[in-house]
């Protein structure tokens, strides 16, 4: 397997050249537009791997997928879904207009900024604080890591330049979506994009939703059976923002990237995912990961469809 996965990455790393790095957040400019590693751990928690997986890179976005778990585990899906749609969308994953265009005033779901910073209200905690240290420690759970760290630099980054993702909760603010101080949230939010990972750790959070919640390693239920699966089918239709229908044609995973370059991908009963490449396509994802995928997909004839 090892050598599949060698061969993968060779075969790929010239679209590392095609895509370009997330400069709007300044920190994430610093990241190697070439490196490229792909991290799969199956259910017997063998693990597999090759390129350059000990790239340590934000997690960005796929914190989403940690956020949402953790808001379904405190509040039911029907409520939560009176504030967040499940709906894919074309629009790019920071877009203010559709909240004003679609009638309710909902984000179209918790894969996008606005979703996600919605979804942060959710998760219950006294105090802000709470709400995040029960996310993080969560995180270092899922991934078995208790050793992850915030990234300050990226986080600084984030805040000092986030006034897109403030004008998103102003405006879920103003329409009653969101009833928590806007700072507060946001100050969350950037922590969460901000944790550093590896390959290997997001392949971790990968194989825990392929198992359905438990834990190959340690046979610990860390996540309900029925959140798993809400959580696949939104990856699978809203994961790679607007490039997510393309991607379930070519690779046919529930996926969830990042602009970190991250792409963490769940092949249901046999393996979970870590792919990083900082180089992005049009839609903000790894330019490169999703070439490896397709081809990991193709060659091992892992499509769920
Ligand atoms: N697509 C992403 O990974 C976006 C996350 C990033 N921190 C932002 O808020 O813009």
């Amino acid at each position: 397997m090892n050598q599949v996965l060698q061969e993968i990455i060779e075969n790929n790393r010239s679209w590392t050249e095609k895509g370009t790095i997330a400069t709007y957040i300044p920190e994430l400019a610093k990241a190697n537009p070439h490196a490229l590693g792909v991290y799969l751990v199956d259910m017997q928690n063998n693990e597999y791997f090759a390129g350059d997986v000990h790239t340590v890179f934000s997690i960005q976005s796929i914190s989403k997928i940690i956020t949402f778990i953790c808001a379904l585990t405190d509040t039911d899906f029907n409520t939560i879904s009176k504030v967040i749609s499940v709906e894919p969308t074309a629009d790019e994953f920071n877009s203010i207009a559709n909240l004003e265009i679609k009638n309710t005033n909902k984000p179209l779901n918790p894969m996008i900024n606005s979703g996600a910073i919605a979804t942060i209200t959710l998760v219950k905690g006294k105090t802000y604080e709470e709400k995040f240290q029960r996310i993080f420690h969560f995180f270092k759970l899922v991934t078995d890591n208790p050793n992850l760290t915030i990234n300050e630099a990226i986080y600084q980054s984030e805040s000092s330049t986030g006034d897109r993702n403030r004008s998103l909760a102003y405006y879920m603010k103003s329409t009653g979506i969101i009833h928590d101080e806007v700072e507060e949230i946001l100050n969350i939010y950037f922590k969460l994009c901000s944790i550093n990972v590896t390959c290997k750790d997001i392949a971790r959070i990968g194989v825990v939703l392929a198992n359905n919640g438990i834990q190959p390693y340690s046979n610990q239920r860390v996540i309900r059976k029925d959140i798993c699966q809400i959580v696949k089918a939104v990856m699978s239709t809203c994961g790679m923002y607007s490039g997510s229908g393309s991607f379930a044609t070519t690779v046919g995973m529930p996926a969830k990237s990042g602009v970190g370059g991250g792409i963490l991908a769940v092949v249901p009963h046999k393996f979970g995912i870590g792919v990083v490449g900082p180089a992005l396509d049009a839609s903000g994802n790894s330019i490169a990961g999703i070439k490896v995928l397709t081809e990991l997909s193709s060659r091992l004839d892992l499509s769920i469809y």
